[in-house]
Formats: structure tokens, sequence, C-alpha cells
């Protein structure tokens, strides 16, 4: 089984406004509420392409009530744990610009902690974990190190989506997929990271620290793959942008969805490509028609 764990989950509020002032009286023409968190996208991506996971976290409130009933119609598994506190709201404004305002997390009890951890205990080495997202503040600032260490231990593989510290700490344990973008590849090394050429040669430091597949995402400018063997480059379809919450999470989902088909890594890339180019020019996460029409945009090169 493939298990999502989205420690802070949301209601994403996208609110159009068409000439956004700050300060001002503004008024949105349309707003939308979806399910999110980086591992509910993976879940809701996945379940579009025909691949089951479980949906786990911690979750809360009218809010938690909300994604749990979304993903229920969605025909997304969860075993999520409740904190009997709201889940958070993070704000997408779309204007010219899209401004994001992501909500605090819930305090989660030693006792919560623990649940999640031995539930993790109960996987094997058939089953995969995807960290992705932020850790609520209220949480030891090693919990994914923790959880990683567990899987270690039972041959689980981890897939993790994150940024900052808890990127940083995660480096040097065994992980199945990193998908950081440049920015985060660049500040994890203290360097710009700025052409497919860089993002292949730290991409490959990654792999040396014990990281099975990298694809480090540079939004328009296309993604590059890299593994113990290949060095890959992907343009990106052209196409309007329309929404880019949740296109990263769609190239995790899109990549694990073609890798769970036994597709080739050159296959899987593609795929992920496609699938996070299929979110972001829709309002929410792509379906799997979207995909499939922008595969044939998308070539793979050998970067040299
Ligand atoms: N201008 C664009 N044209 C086509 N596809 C795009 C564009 N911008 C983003 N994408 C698609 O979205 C994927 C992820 O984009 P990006 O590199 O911005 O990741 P990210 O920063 O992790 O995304 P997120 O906004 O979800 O945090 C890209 O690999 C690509 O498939
Ligand atoms: O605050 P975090 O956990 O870093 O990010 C949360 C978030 O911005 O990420 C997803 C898009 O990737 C959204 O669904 C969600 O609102």
């Amino acid at each position: 089984m493939i298990y999502t764990c989205t420690l802070n989950p949301s209601i994403d509020y996208i609110m159009n406004v068409e000439e956004f002032e700050a300060g001002g009286l503004n008024r949105s023409n349309q707003t939308f509420y979806y399910p999110g968190g980086k591992g509910i996208n993976v879940s809701r991506v996945m379940a579009r392409l025909e691949v089951t996971t479980e949906a786990l976290g911690y979750i809360g409130g009218f809010t938690g009530a909300f994604i749990k009933e979304s993903l229920e119609k969605e025909s997304v598994s969860h075993g999520f744990i409740d904190t009997s506190q709201n889940t958070r709201v993070n704000v997408k404004l779309k204007s010219d610009e899209e401004t994001e305002i992501n909500g605090p997390g819930p305090e989660i009890s030693a006792k919560l902690q623990e649940e999640l951890l031995m539930k993790i205990r109960t996987f094997t080495e058939k089953d995969t974990l995807v960290l992705a997202g932020s850790v609520p503040s209220s949480l030891p600032n090693d919990f994914y190190v923790t959880m990683t260490e567990i899987c270690a231990k039972n041959k689980i593989k981890v897939v993790a989506d994150t940024s900052g510290k808890a990127l940083e700490q995660l480096i040097g344990h065994p992980l199945y997929l990193l998908k950081p973008n440049h920015h985060e590849l660049g500040e994890l090394f203290g360097v710009t990271v700025d052409s497919k050429e860089k993002a292949a040669e730290y991409g490959q430091k990654l792999i040396d620290k014990n990281v099975e597949h990298v694809i480090v995402s540079m939004g328009g400018e296309g993604a590059v793959y890299i593994n113990k063997d290949q060095k890959l480059f992907a343009n990106v379809p052209q196409g309007k942008v329309r929404n880019s919450v949740g296109a990263g999470d769609s190239v995790v989902a899109g990549f694990l969805s073609a890798m769970a088909k036994e597709e080739t890594t050159e296959g899987a890339f593609r795929y992920g490509v496609a699938s996070g180019s299929a979110t972001a020019f829709q309002d929410d996460l792509c379906q799997q028609e979207d995909v499939q029409a922008l595969l044939e945009q998308i070539s793979i090169s050998e970067i040299k």
C-alpha cells in the first residue's frame, strides 16, 4: 500500500480577485474550497490515476470533517488521527499574481504523536510512505526523521516532499524519491540552481547521499530526473497556468502512479511532469485524461 502522510492538512480556499489591492476592500468573483495539504493532494491525484493510497495524518473539527467527506466522495481511503481542533484554512489569492496565506498547525499531544508512529510500525517492506508538507510547530522538528528511521528498519520506501529544515534533516537517510523544486535544492546546498546542468549536479549529490530517485522541478523551465545511472531533462508542455497549487504534488503522484504500474523510470518521469502541468493548467488537481493529453508534448533528453 502507498500511504501519504499530511501532518498539517488544510482546506485550500481559492479566491479569484480581478485587480487585488492590498489594504483595500476587494471582492472575489469566484471561490473554491478544496481538501488540501501536500500528502492529501498526492492521494487525490493518485486516485484519479487509478492507484489506491491511504491518506494519513492529523485532522479535526468542522474543517477536518469537510476534508474527510471530500476524500470519501473521491474514493480516497483515509486513516486520519483526530486532533479535536479545527484543521487550518489556507487562503490562495489569485489575481495578477498568486498570494498564499497558510495557517498554523494544531497542537499535537505526545499521545497522538505516538499513535501515528505506532501505525507506521505496522507497515511492511511492500509499503511506501509519502511524507509531504510542513511539520506543525507543536511536533518535534525531527518528526520526519523519526518516521524515516522506523521505515528504514522495516525496509519501507520513503518519499519526501518538504523544504527547509525538515528536508535538510532527512538528507543521509535512505529515501526512495525526493522532489525538491530548484529553489529548495539551491537552499539545501547554499547555491543558486538556475540551469538543468546545475539541477543535475546538485541532484546527483542527493543520489550520493542515499536517495534512489530525484526529480528537480523548475516550474515552466522544465524538470530534471537523476538516479545512479541517468540524468534526464524534460521540457514542460505549453499552456496557460491557472493554478500552481498542487502542481509539485502532482509530479510526485504521477511518478509514483507510473512506477506502481511498472513503467520505466524515464516513462514515470514523463508521466510525473505531465501530471504537474495538467494540474497547473486547471483550477483543481489534474484528471487522468488531462495527463494523457499532454504526454506527447514532453520530450526527454539526456543531460551530458
Ligand atoms: N509555466 C508552466 N508551464 C507548464 N507546466 C508548469 C508550469 N509551471 C509549473 N508547471 C508544472 O508543475 C510542476 C511543478 O512546478 P514547480 O517546479 O513550480 O514545483 P513546486 O514549486 O513544487 O510546485 P508547488 O507550486 O506545487 O509548490 C512542473 O514540473 C510542471 O510540470
Ligand atoms: O504549509 P505547507 O504544508 O508547506 O503547504 C500546504 C499547502 O500550501 O501545500 C499544498 C500545495 O502543495 C496546498 O494544498 C496546501 O495549502
